[in-house]
């Protein structure tokens, strides 16, 4: 813990004990539970909320507004999340707060109102019907894994070497989402790992707003004025992101301006380019527009699956019979070859590992909370009263460990329980129960691609690697991120299966 947190943290207890003694605010214990687990044990404090919701029937008030002027609703009860996701989302919208938090995207269409967001859809989540775009995509996939992932590996298998998964995962997940965005290979992933300004621009803005969602807006911009705790690395990250992604968009211009674009490969970009053309529309071909899209591609289509690609691993050396199935079932329905890269027909054939990967997002849900501000008064089916002075928190960590929906086994990694029993297909559970991919209209749009994504490079490192994670020394619980990424990474030693 830092100075700055210290410093909050003395404050904040300070304050409240005076509160307390002159009665200066209602004294709201489920806050007071939660302080020191925000600043002393951040890594806990999905556990914590978890702890407090299941006590308070799934629903939870901090009474915060005597300080900030909002007060936050948590819930993790079905009920409610059908009904502020689906019923009623016209009134729940993503809101000022949550635009704030997110300033450096810019004019993405993730932070617009619903209106607007229906209107921009249309032209901005065209590509992911192109068929283009899908064989672009496996393209793109198998290259990075031949090219860069297996190298890599290789190479760290040679040397003995213990390897952070986590840093493999980012940078094979950064290496394609942006050549498939813009065409452009950042080459992230190399032997030596080296550095990628982009890379770290874009943790430091996730770590910055994960604190801008836990901290009042005013602590957070004071933190930003002066220059310090996770605000002072804003500026810099900023300008890396900006600038880098401005690169991009002007590099495309001018191909296109010069009509020198070559080959049938697809990327977002060009796709944009040439719709906003033959639509006519000088909005589309703005700058800020492009790169703002550019950068929710980028965050969206890295950060969540390489973090959930870390917890699968994590959790298959903690349930060796789960490996030992999924092993099975890769070499069912693989050759017995080295550096074989998967179809798409084979990798729809590994169900269980898309049980087991579901399974890890149950656990690990790498978008641990969906945020929305009601527009107007309205009344949720818990009873609780919320106005547009309630932020609104949806808790997908919460949801994904109540005994309610999974049943007694719930803290257990059963990839079974996604198995439709008899047909071998896999279970459909409704998004009011399960959150990790977002319920109604703003639900994520890469799910499909997603996995098939995380499937090509689970099962392509499990066919040719051993991968031991290093038991001693480590501790893995969740860190502090806009994504449920892994605090400390994940320490594992590959050696090679075809030697
Ligand atoms: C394990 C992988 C992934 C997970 C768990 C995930 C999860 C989510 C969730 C929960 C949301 C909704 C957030 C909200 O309602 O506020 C979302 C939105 C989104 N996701 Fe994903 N996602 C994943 C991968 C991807 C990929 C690979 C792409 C694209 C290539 C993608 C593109 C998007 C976009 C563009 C949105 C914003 C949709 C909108 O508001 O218009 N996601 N994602």
């Amino acid at each position: 813990m830092g100075y700055t947190e210290i410093f909050v943290t003395i404050i904040l207890a300070l304050l409240l004990f005076l509160a307390h003694q002159n009665r200066l605010f209602p004294w709201n214990w489920p806050l007071i539970k939660l302080v020191p687990t925000l600043y002393l044990k951040s890594h806990e404090l999905y556990d914590k909320i978890t702890q407090i919701l299941t006590e308070n029937n799934s629903t939870i008030v901090f009474k915060t507004s005597w300080f900030t002027k909002t007060d936050i609703l948590v819930t993790s009860d079905p009920a409610n999340v059908q009904h502020i996701l689906n019923s009623r989302y016209s009134i729940y919208q993503r809101g000022s707060e949550f635009r704030k938090a997110f300033d450096f995207f810019g004019n993405a269409i993730f932070l617009k109102d619903i209106e607007e967001w229906k209107e921009e859809k249309k032209f901005t989540h065209a590509f992911y019907k192109e068929n283009q775009f899908h064989k672009t995509y496996f393209k793109v996939i198998h290259q990075t894994l031949e090219k860069s992932l297996i190298p890599v590996l290789d190479h760290m298998s040679l040397q003995s070497q213990v390897l952070d998964m986590q840093i493999l995962f980012n940078r094979y997940m950064l290496d394609t989402t942006c050549l498939l965005v813009t065409g452009s290979d950042p080459g992230s992933l190399r032997i030596g790992f080296p550095k990628s300004p982009l890379l770290d621009a874009m943790d430091d803005m996730a770590e910055i707003v994960f604190c801008r969602h836990i901290l009042p807006e005013r602590v957070w911009k004071l933190q930003r004025w002066l220059g310090i705790g996770k605000e002072k690395k804003t500026a810099k990250a900023c300008n890396i992101l900006n600038q880098t992604i401005a690169d991009y968009v002007y590099e495309k211009q001018e191909l296109a301006a010069m009509n020198q674009e070559n080959g049938d490969d697809f990327d977002v970009l060009k796709f944009y380019l040439s719709k906003a053309v033959t639509k006519g529309s000088m909005k589309y071909t703005e700058k800020g527009f492009l790169a703002a899209n550019v950068m929710t591609l980028l965050y969206a289509g890295r950060d969540t699956s390489a973090a959930l690609l870390t917890w699968f691993f994590y959790l298959i050396s903690r349930n060796p019979l789960a490996e030992k199935k999924i092993l099975a079932e890769i070499r069912q329905n693989f050759p017995p070859r080295k550096h074989f890269l998967p179809s798409a027909e084979e990798l729809s054939k590994l169900l269980y590992l898309h049980c087991a990967l579901c399974e890890s997002l149950r656990l690990f849900p790498t978008t641990p909370v969906v945020i929305r501000e009601p527009i107007k008064e309205d009344v949720l089916p818990s009873g609780h009263r919320v106005d547009e002075n309630t932020k609104v928190i949806l808790c997908s960590y919460a949801m994904g460990r109540m005994p309610e929906i999974w049943g007694e086994d719930c803290k257990e990694f059963k990839p079974e329980r996604w198995m439709l029993a008899g047909k071998g297909g896999i279970k459909h559970v409704g998004s009011n129960r399960f959150l990790g991919f977002g319920s109604g209209p703003w639900a994520c749009p890469g799910k499909e691609l997603a996995f098939t994504r995380m499937k090509a490079v689970a099962a392509t490192i499990l066919h040719n690697f051993n991968v031991e994670v290093v038991p001693a020394g480590q501790t893995v619980c969740p860190g502090v991120s806009a994504v449920l990424t892994v605090k400390h990474g994940l320490k594992a030693i590959v050696s090679s299966k075809w030697i």
